[in-house]
């Protein structure tokens, strides 16, 4: 194993993002799958993957003692995993969505801290972050924009993270409504709508398939390494 490798702690390993995050990072010569946070470990765990797997969060950070914290978990546990992260010295990058602005601002003391950087990417995927850009700049432009967000129908939260980073970069002086669907068949896609004189913009990204945020969550994985403070979107790893 190469010295220069970052061990990865991926938490939520058995979900649609754990799945396909785990075969990139193991994929990745200069990642390691350190260990894997799981909510129940059987026999089935213990034969799927090629590491240690746990299920409790503070015994995997203490046993493995990782350099990064990947929580693909779900709304109701990313604020509680990334706390305890931090306070492990642990730098989380975090896929999982649901958490607010508090949080946001605990973790970055927290990191500060620590010394340690952080990243919360609401949005892996390098065309939605294209996306969110276009709108930003469009919504200088036009009179009035609305959201458009569509998720698969197992999607826990609602808005979508990728929605509220989005109405919060476009800083427009009205509210830019959000409207949610689920429905079966859908991945993850977004519209922004915007109106003006006679004329309508559309921006549209798709993710196709979950493989779309593997290239973003592996550059967060290997920039994190370099950052003193928690940054909230991977557009500011970008450009
Ligand atoms: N940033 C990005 O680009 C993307 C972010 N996401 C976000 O990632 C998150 C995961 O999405 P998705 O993979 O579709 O969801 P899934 O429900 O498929 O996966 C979540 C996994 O986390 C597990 N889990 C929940 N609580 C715990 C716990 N306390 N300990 C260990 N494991 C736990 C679940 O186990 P169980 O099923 O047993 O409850 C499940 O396996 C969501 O918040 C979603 O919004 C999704 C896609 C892209
Ligand atoms: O749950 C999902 O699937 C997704 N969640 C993220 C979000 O809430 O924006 C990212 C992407 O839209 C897929």
């Amino acid at each position: 194993m190469s010295q220069n490798t970052v061990r990865i702690a991926v938490a939520g390993a058995k979900g649609r993002m754990g799945r396909e995050a785990v075969r990139a990072i193991t994929a990745t010569p200069d990642l390691t799958l350190a260990g894997v946070l799981v909510r129940h470990v059987d026999d089935e765990v213990l034969h799927d993957f090629d590491t240690s797997a746990y299920d409790d969060a503070a015994r995997l950070l203490e046993t493995e003692q990782p350099d990064v914290w990947l929580d693909l978990t779900t709304p109701a546990t990313v604020v509680n995993h990334v706390n305890l992260a931090l306070d492990h010295g642990v730098r989380p990058v975090v896929g999982a969505t649901g958490y607010g602005e508090e949080d946001l601002s605990r973790w970055d003391e927290l990191a500060r801290t620590r010394g340690i950087g952080g990243i919360a990417c609401p949005n892996f995927a390098v065309g939605a972050l294209l996306m969110m850009r276009f709108a930003k700049e469009a919504a200088k432009w036009m009179e009035k924009a609305e959201i458009i967000e569509l998720h698969h129908d197992q999607k826990k939260d609602k808005p979508s993270g990728t929605a509220l980073r989005t109405a919060l970069a476009m800083e427009t002086e009205y509210e830019v409504p959000i409207h949610s669907v689920r429905l079966p068949g859908l991945v993850a896609h977004q519209e922004v709508i915007f109106g003006g004189t006679g004329e309508i913009l559309t921006i549209r990204h798709d993710s196709l398939n979950r493989e779309s945020f593997m290239p973003g969550l592996i550059l967060a994985c290997r920039r994190v390494m370099q950052l003193r403070q928690m940054v909230y979107g991977l557009e500011n790893l970008l450009w």
